[in-house]
C-alpha cells in the first residue's frame, strides 16, 4: 500500500550540484559521493547527464552498476540521442529511472526552443516513449513551470501521464514564485488534470530569491509527494532547494506539517561534509542545520540557557544530523556561567580560582583576540597575567627559496630565551621546509590539523592571513600570522602555536606545584 504521506527524496547533488561547479567531478569523485548519498537514504538520486560527455555517461554507468539501495537516474533532453544514452548508462542499475524534461513557459519557448507549446508536447510526448522502451520509471519535467501559466501546464502534463511518465515534475527554474503561488500551482494540478492520480507529484526550487525551500514545503503542503533537492542546497546560480533542511523540517515539523521521508537525519553532517570537500564549495558558517555555527552557542545568556537545559536554544539535537557535540564558544560576549562550566569540564573546582579577577582577564583577553581556549583559561589561572611580549620564541629572519626543479629550503632565526639561534632545512615547499626548521629550533614537533590561507586586502598587494590548529600533547593549539610574504605569516602563526605549547607546559608544571604542595 502506498504510504500517501511519505516524501520522497530525490537527490541532485551529483546532476544539478555539479553543474555549478567551477571544476567538474572526476568519476571517482562521483562515485565516492553516489555511496555516501545512499547512506542517506535518499528514494532516488539524479547522478548525471549521459549525453553530455564521454566521462558523464561512464560515471552513470559505474554508479548505476555498484551503487545499490536508491533508485538511480539519468537526465535527458526531449531528444531521441539523449534517452538512448541515458537509458544505456543506466542499463545496470537494479533500478533505473529517465527523466526527460522539455521547457513550457512562454519565454523558453519563443526565445530558446523556438517552438509552440503543441511541438514541445509532441516532442515530450515521444521522447516518454522512447524511455520506457528502457524503463518503467519515467519522469517528466516541464522546465520554468514556475512561470508558465496554469493551464499550459495541465495540458503538457496530461499528456505526459498518458504517455507513460509515473512522476511529473514542476520545476521553478529560476527561483521566480513565492510559496502561495507555488501551492496554488500544484493545487490547480491536482484539480484539473484529470489522470493526475497515475503520478507523483514533484517540485525542484532554485533558490534565487531564497525561497527554495520555503516553496518545496508550501509545495508538499498543497500535495507535492516528492522534493528534488542537493546536499548543501548546491546547484546553478544561487543553488536549489537544501536537501538536509527539507528533511530536518519534516522530521522536526511532522506534528503540523504531517508528513514524513526516509532519509537517515545521523547521515547528514558526514555528506555535508564531504560534498564541502570534494566538490571545492565551502559551507557557510551560519548555513542551517550544517553550518560550523549551526549548534554553537555564542553569547552568555545562550550560553547558560543550554547548560540549564538544551532545548532552551536548541530545536534539534546535534547528534540527530550526526553533528557529535554542540560548542559553547568563549567569547567577550560569555559570561561566568559557561566558564565555570568548562573549568568543570578540564577538572577544576571554585575553590581553584577567583572568578571574578578569573572574568576580568577573561574579558581583557576576549576583546583582544576573540575566542578564549582552554590553554588560555588555565594560562589565566596559574600566571598573573598573559603578556605576549616575553614570550619564549621570537621571529629573527625567514629566508627561504622555492623554484619549480628541485626542493625548497629554509632558512629560520629565532630569539629563543633571549639568545639568537639559526635551523635550515628543506621541505616540498618552503612552507614545509620553513616549519621543519622551526622544528629544529624547539627541539619539539606537532601534528598539524589545519592550515588555511586567506589574502587580506585587494589585489598584489593584499597580505597573507594563515591560521593554524596544530595537536601537541592530544591538545589543539590556534596561531594565526599574518604578513606581506606568505612564507612568514606561516612562520608567524607557527612560532605563535609554540608559545602557546610552552606557556601550556608552564601551567602544567605550576598545577603539578600546586598539588604537591
Ligand atoms: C534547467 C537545467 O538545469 S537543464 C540541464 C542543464 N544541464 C546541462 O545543460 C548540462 C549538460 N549539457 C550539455 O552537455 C550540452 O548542453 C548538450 C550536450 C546537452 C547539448 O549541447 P549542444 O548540442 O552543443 O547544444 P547547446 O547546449 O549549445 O544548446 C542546447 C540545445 O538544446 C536545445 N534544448 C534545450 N533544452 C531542450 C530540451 N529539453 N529538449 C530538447 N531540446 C532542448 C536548445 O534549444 C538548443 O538547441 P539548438 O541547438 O537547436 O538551438
Ligand atoms: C532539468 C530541470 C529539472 C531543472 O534542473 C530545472 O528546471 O531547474
Ligand atoms: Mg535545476
Amino acid at each position: 500500500m502506498q504510504d500517501k504521506d511519505k516524501v520522497w527524496i530525490f537527490d541532485t547533488t551529483l546532476r544539478d550540484g555539479e553543474q555549478a561547479l567551477k571544476a567538474s567531478l572526476t568519476e571517482d569523485d562521483k562515485i565516492q559521493l553516489a555511496h555516501t548519498i545512499s547512506r542517506l537514504n535518499v528514494d532516488v538520486m539524479e547522478v548525471g547527464f549521459p549525453v553530455s560527455s564521454p566521462a558523464d555517461f561512464r560515471s552513470v554507468q559505474r554508479i548505476a552498476t555498484e551503487v545499490k539501495g536508491p533508485i538511480i537516474c539519468g537526465l535527458a533532453r526531449s531528444v531521441a540521442k539523449d534517452i538512448e544514452a541515458c537509458g544505456e548508462a543506466l542499463r545496470t542499475a537494479q533500478q533505473s529511472r529517465i527523466h526527460t524534461f522539455i521547457a513550457t513557459s512562454p519565454l523558453h519557448l519563443e526565445h530558446k526552443l523556438r517552438m509552440s507549446l503543441d511541438d514541445a508536447t509532441a516532442m515530450a510526448v515521444k521522447s516518454i516513449k522512447l524511455a520506457r522502451n528502457y524503463t518503467d520509471d519515467v519522469e517528466f519535467s516541464c522546465e520554468d513551470a514556475g512561470r508558465t501559466p496554469h493551464w499550459d501546464l495541465c495540458k503538457i502534463v496530461e499528456q505526459a501521464i498518458n504517455a507513460g511518465a509515473s512522476t511529473i515534475n514542476l520545476p521553478d527554474t529560476v527561483g521566480f514564485v513565492t510559496p502561495d503561488e507555488y501551492a496554488a500551482m500544484i493545487r490547480h494540478l491536482m484539480n484539473n488534470v484529470p489522470n493526475i492520480d497515475k503520478a507523483r507529484l514533484s517540485v525542484h526550487c532554485h533558490n534565487d530569491l531564497g525561497l527554495a525551500v520555503a516553496n518545496s514545503v508550501a509545495a508538499v503542503q498543497a500535495g507535492a509527494r516528492q522534493i528534488e533537492c542537493t546536499i548543501n542546497g548546491i546547484g546553478e546560480r544561487a543553488g536549489n532547494c537544501s536537501l538536509e533542511e527539507v528533511a530536518m523540517i519534516m522530521k522536526m515539523r511532522k506534528d503540523h506539517l504531517k508528513v514524513h521521508t526516509d532519509i537517515k537525519s545521523e547521515e547528514i553532517y558526514r555528506a555535508s561534509r564531504q560534498v564541502a570537500k570534494i566538490c571545492n564549495m565551502p559551507v557557510q558558517p551560519n548555513k542551517a542545520i550544517v553550518g560550523e555555527n549551526a549548534f554553537a552557542h555564542s553569547s552568555g545568556i545562550h550560553q547558560d540557557g543550554v547548560l540549564k537545559a538544551q532545548n532552551t536554544y536548541e530545536i534539534m539535537s546535534p547528534e540527530s544530523v550526526g553533528v557529535p557535540n554542540n560548542q559553547l564558544n568563549m567569547t567577550s560576549r560569555s559570561g561566568r556561567h559557561v566558564i565555570e562550566h568548562r573549568l568543570e569540564e578540564l577538572g577544576y573546582q571554585k575553590a581553584d580560582y577567583d572568578m571574578d579577577s578569573l572574568y576580568e582577564s577573561f574579558l581583557a583577553l576576549a576583546d583582544q583576540k576573540g575566542t578564549v581556549y582552554d590553554y588560555d583559561l588555565e594560562a589565566m589561572i596559574y600566571l598573573n597575567q598573559i603578556n605576549d611580549k616575553d614570550e619564549k620564541y621570537q621571529l629573527e629572519f625567514v629566508n627561504s627559496a622555492s623554484n619549480s626543479q628541485s626542493v625548497a629550503s629554509s632558512t629560520i632565526g629565532m630569539v629563543i630565551d633571549g639568545e639568537v639561534k639559526q635551523e635550515a632545512a628543506t621541505g616540498n615547499g618552503p612552507v614545509e621546509a620553513s616549519f621543519a626548521a622551526i622544528e629544529r629550533l624547539t627541539g619539539m614537533s606537532v601534528e598539524m590539523i589545519e592550515y588555511n590561507l586567506e589574502a587580506t586586502g585587494q589585489g598584489a598587494s593584499s597580505l597573507g592571513q594563515v591560521n593554524i590548529i596544530a595537536k601537541y600533547d592530544g591538545r589543539p593549539y590556534h596561531g594565526a600570522g599574518i604578513a606581506a610574504d606568505v612564507v612568514e605569516a606561516s612562520v608567524r602563526a607557527m612560532i605563535r602555536v609554540y608559545n602557546l605549547i610552552y606557556r601550556a607546559q608552564k601551567v602544567s608544571d605550576l598545577k603539578q606545584q600546586r598539588k604537591a604542595g
